[in-house]
């Protein structure tokens, strides 16, 4: 998206035109996975003739995950998106990220827009030290600037606190310690539109606080942030703006105080 997309539209309800510059623009955004419910497959014959007839394999269940989702984000607005439980949040913001593909609608975005910890495509067999390279150069970072953030990334990630484990393969390492590692690869860089979400967020209590502080930094330096929280108490504090979904649309968009006071009303009345 180019940076001309800078609206000058009059702002709803006041006189002076509206400068925003939109990052993330979600055009009637529907999201279905196709789920295999088990049952016999048959045989290649009638696999061709499915593909010839165009009809889905029998077994083949849709789960329509988002429907029909639209809302443009700007430039320095923090997200929060909320909502009960399999609303769709998190593949909303896969949808994002160009994750999961989107069944109809579109998404337009200024940049590359990074979900925390997911985007670094991290190898089992290679060790955390081949893979910090691997994955800054993944989310498109020069090597001189992976050499330059490196020991960085290795101090901040905590892998090496207890020997020398960023020389052995991940496959070695406890699963909090490669989400670790991922968070702290996919965090050296600054992004333009910010995903985080927050079910990913794993490690000890000290590593918490310290990707806290680190998330923080990069809201300050990110274009836009997206949040995915169930702590209602986290959007409040962090988000200026949030979107509420539920069973995959949008329910309320809006002031964060606002929409969190409806969704807080709305799920202590269930
Ligand atoms: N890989 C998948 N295959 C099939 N269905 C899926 C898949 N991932 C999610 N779903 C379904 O899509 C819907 C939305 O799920 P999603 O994980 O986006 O919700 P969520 O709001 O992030 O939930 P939670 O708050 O529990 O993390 C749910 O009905 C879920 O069962």
């Amino acid at each position: 998206m180019a940076d001309t997309l800078t609206r000058t539209a009059t702002a709803p309800g006041g006189t002076a035109p509206d400068t925003r510059v939109p990052t993330v623009i979600a055009d009637e955004v529907h999201v279905v996975y196709k789920v295999h419910a088990g049952g016999r497959k048959g045989g290649a014959t009638a696999a061709l003739s499915r593909i010839f007839s165009r009809k889905p394999a029998p077994g083949v269940r849709e789960v329509h995950a988002v429907r029909g989702v639209s809302f443009t984000a700007y430039k320095g607005e923090a997200i929060g998106l909320i909502g009960t439980n399999g609303s769709g949040k998190s593949t909303l913001l896969k949808a994002i990220a160009g994750l999961q593909p989107v069944a109809r609608g579109a998404v337009y975005s200024h940049g590359q827009p990074s979900l925390l910890g997911v985007n670094a495509a991290l190898m089992n067999d290679l060790t955390g030290e081949r893979n910090v390279v691997l994955g800054g150069l993944a989310m498109g970072m020069t090597k001189q600037q992976i050499r330059e953030r490196y020991q960085d990334i290795v101090d901040f990630s905590g892998i090496n606190e207890k020997g020398d484990f960023i020389s052995l393969p991940m496959r070695t390492y406890s699963s909090g310690m490669g989400a670790r590692l991922r968070f702290s690869i996919a965090a050296a860089k600054d992004h333009d539109v910010l995903m985080i979400d927050e079910a990913l967020a794993t490690g000890d209590a000290a590593f918490q606080r310290r990707s806290q502080a680190r998330i923080e930094e990069l809201r300050a330096r990110a274009g836009t942030v997206f949040l995915v929280s169930h702590s209602i108490g986290t959007v409040r504090e962090t988000c200026d703006r949030a979107i509420w979904l539920e069973s995959g649309v949008v329910r309320m968009d809006g002031p964060s105080k606002e929409v969190c006071d409806a969704y807080e009303a709305f799920t202590s009345g269930k």
